[in-house]
């Protein structure tokens, strides 16, 4: 039979890398020890003759499927226990670790929110004493658990969860009850078959008064027997676009009762003659979901980033057509086409992992500050969580889509894997925070800034440009900085934009709630652009960061990749770059000409035309067409496929 030998193109592609691969590979993922981690835990996986399928999982049956996922879940779990038995350098129970390792099996696990929601919830909302009782279960696999929050009826509206949590001082005992079908408890992953576990997020109530929703840590199903408890009515919801093995299940309470205890008490308490203790903040309830988005944007970064690499190695494989007659079909890598389909991908995988990074930190960060009792930062990072969740999680969906249809009709093969990576990625655009909801959290956010901004008070970080803009003299020159700068100059006009759009509907008799509705298309934008400028400037800053400490050559590669995400974005966006203009050079203020407020219509049909050639847009132009042009014919010889 003949060995497989490896495609000579694709070879000769690597042969023409011009910087050193294990570099790269360290720079991913965050240092040589990162690397070291990864490829034990694949070595480890690799080999189990388990985990590969002979039958294609889409010729099974979905009782197959599941089953199937369950033994991969089950042996990648030993394989985990049995290695962190012989080394102690691989911190196999971190959740991260134990969510890459079960993400490493193609189907999506039934265990995965165990590690990805149940596991960390215990950790961010159990008391001291209830992660004494809990967390070991949990980090064993002794209890199988999930995060059941989404009703049938409500998934982003938390406050109008119809599922109640009635305490009884009698027993000491809280009663569980969904009063509508609408109440029940609809797609927590793992729930149809698998956990016998999961946080319950209700109404709770309390001497007849409702304190609004708190989590619960509620057994469903029997230990031994794994049949459902009686007063639970649980099971699968059915099939889904992807995440076919996820288990996605429903959940009913009738009248079920748990121990006082269970009720996840580090932050709000109920004591056991009823009486509500009020915890700092009752946004703290919501800190799972913080965790997770914080999460998804690392996650969307590596979903693209395996898109990527199937493309790029493609792409260099395929040869298709003969622009030249009587020439070699070329490597469809050489259509400027096809580099404008693939190489973007590739630089937002990194802008995104990059991101993901810096807002881990920030993260990691505030949860040190919320231990200390400090909330100042929690309001920023919600609403850099959910705009940044949002972007990241959209973008690698329609990356990883335009990395199939750069694939051509192979690109539709299941075996391509670009179906999984898609369904995968299409359900983060939906969970833990829909794309327009989330967008609209940081709107709220960004219009309190804004107010702030005009008062001249200083901003927290994120946002703080919005008071220094109208001081900042133009430095429009042909630089990377000064795209950054027109993206925060874009950003403050579409947050200008919306502000006054509320205003100007407010003005005309509309109550502030339906003058945020008539805006809320331009509040979806301003905060689209707030977080493009923060990708921009961190990839960037981040990029220019590292170069310090790496060599020449791969700091080159990494430099021209953000230079490419930045000219893209401009170019993907140059309406709004076009809305920036400047005022005469004698003031520096940038007033921004709206397309959509009706007072400014006078100005766009004089002013806009003035202001087309404006030194603003043609140094943004000029540096948009130098650094494209450059970057995608250039460096089609430079740049790098070897290492995808
Ligand atoms: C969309 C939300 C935030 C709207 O909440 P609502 O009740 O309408 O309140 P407000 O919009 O008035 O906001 C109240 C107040 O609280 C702040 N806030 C809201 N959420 C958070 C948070 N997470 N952290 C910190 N602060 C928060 C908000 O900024 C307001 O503060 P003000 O000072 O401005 O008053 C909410 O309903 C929501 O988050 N909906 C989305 C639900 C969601 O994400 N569900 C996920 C379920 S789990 C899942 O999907 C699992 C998937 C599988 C997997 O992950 O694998
Ligand atoms: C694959 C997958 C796995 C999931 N796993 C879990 C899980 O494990 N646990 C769990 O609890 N949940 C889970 N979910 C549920 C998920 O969290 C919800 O689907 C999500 O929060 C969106 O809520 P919804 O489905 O009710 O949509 P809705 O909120 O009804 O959204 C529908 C439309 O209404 C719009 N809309 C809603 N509110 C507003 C508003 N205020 N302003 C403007 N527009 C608005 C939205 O933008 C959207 O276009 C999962 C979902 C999926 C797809």
């Amino acid at each position: 039979m003949a060995v497989n030998k490896v495609n000579e193109d694709l070879l000769r592609e690597r042969a023409r890398y011009t910087f050193n691969i294990e570099e790269l590979t360290n720079f991913i993922d965050g240092g040589e020890e990162g690397t070291r981690n990864r490829r034990e835990v694949e070595d480890m996986v690799i080999h189990v003759k388990e985990l590969h399928d002979e039958v294609p999982e889409d010729y099974l049956s979905h009782k197959e499927r599941y089953e199937n996922a369950v033994k991969k879940g089950c042996i990648l779990i030993d394989l985990l226990k049995e290695h962190v038995l012989r080394h102690s350098s691989f911190d196999a129970y971190k959740p991260s670790n134990m969510y890459r390792v079960l993400s490493m099996a193609k189907e999506v696990s039934p265990v995965l929110l165990h590690m990805g929601m149940f596991v960390p919830t215990i950790f961010g909302q159990a008391s001291a004493e209830q992660q004494e009782e809990w967390l070991h279960k949990a980090l064993m696999l002794e209890i199988i658990g999930t995060y059941a929050q989404t009703e049938l009826g409500h998934g982003t509206f938390l406050r109008g969860l119809e599922t109640t949590a009635t305490y009884d001082p009698s027993t000491e005992e809280f009663v569980l009850h969904s009063p509508t079908l609408t109440s029940y408890k609809w797609w927590p992953g793992g729930l149809g078959q698998t956990a016998n576990h999961c946080i319950v997020v209700a109404q709770l109530y309390s001497r007849e008064k409702c304190y609004g929703v708190h989590a619960f840590l509620v057994q469903i199903r029997d230990s031994e027997t794994h049949m459902p408890l009686p007063g639970i009515k649980v099971g699968d919801i059915g099939p889904k676009l992807g995440f076919q093995t996820a288990n996605n299940g429903f959940l009913g309470f009738d009248h079920f009762r748990i121990p006082r205890k269970n009720m996840l008490m580090r932050n709000a308490q109920v004591l056991k003659d009823g009486r509500y203790v009020k915890s700092k903040s009752d946004k703290l309830t919501y800190g799972t979901m913080m965790l997770v988005r914080v999460m998804i944007v690392s996650d969307a970064a590596y979903e693209l980033s395996r898109a990527a690499t199937i493309a790029a190695r493609y792409s260099a494989v395929r040869r298709q057509s003969m622009p030249r007659p009587g020439q070699p079909e070329p490597q469809i890598l050489d259509y400027v086409t096809q580099q404008h389909k693939v190489f973007i991908a590739i630089a937002t995988s990194h802008a995104l992992r990059l991101t993901g990074g810096w807002l881990w930190d920030a993260y990691s960060s505030l949860t040190h500050d919320l231990d200390q009792g400090n909330l100042d930062q929690l309001p920023e990072l919600h609403a850099l969580a959910c705009c940044l969740k949002a972007i990241s999680s959209r973008d690698s969906n329609s990356l990883v889509e335009q990395c199939r249809m750069s694939c051509g009709g192979h690109g539709y093969m299941s075996s391509s894997n670009f179906p999984t990576i898609y369904g995968a990625t299409a359900a983060t655009v939906t969970y833990e925070g829909e794309y327009t909801v989330m967008l609209l959290q940081t709107a709220r956010y960004l219009m309190k800034a804004w107010k702030e901004a005009l008062g001249g008070i200083v901003l927290t970080p994120t946002v703080a440009y919005m008071v220094t803009y109208n001081k900042a003299k133009p430095a429009w020159v042909n630089t990377p900085e000064a795209i950054i700068q027109g993206f925060h100059a874009v950003a403050v006009g579409k947050v200008k934009e919306a502000a006054d759009g509320i205003e100007y509907h407010q003005n005309s008799g509309k109550d502030y709630e339906d003058a945020w509705n008539a805006a809320s298309v331009m509040l979806v934008k301003a905060s689209e652009c707030y977080c493009r400028a923060i990708i921009c400037e961190t990839f960037w800053k981040e990029i220019q960061k590292h170069s310090r400490s790496m060599s020449r050559n791969l700091a080159v590669v990494l430099q021209q990749l953000s230079e490419l995400y930045l000219s893209y974005w401009v170019l993907e966006r140059s309406g709004d770059f076009f809305q920036v203009r400047t005022v005469p050079l004698t003031r520096t203020k940038f007033e921004f000409v709206s397309f959509a407020s009706p007072k400014c219509h006078c100005q766009m049909c004089t002013g806009f035309v003035a202001h087309i050639t404006s030194v603003v847009v043609l140094a943004v132009q000029v540096s948009i067409q130098n650094l494209t042009l450059t970057f995608c014919t250039r460096k089609r010889n430079e740049f790098d496929i070897g290492s995808c």
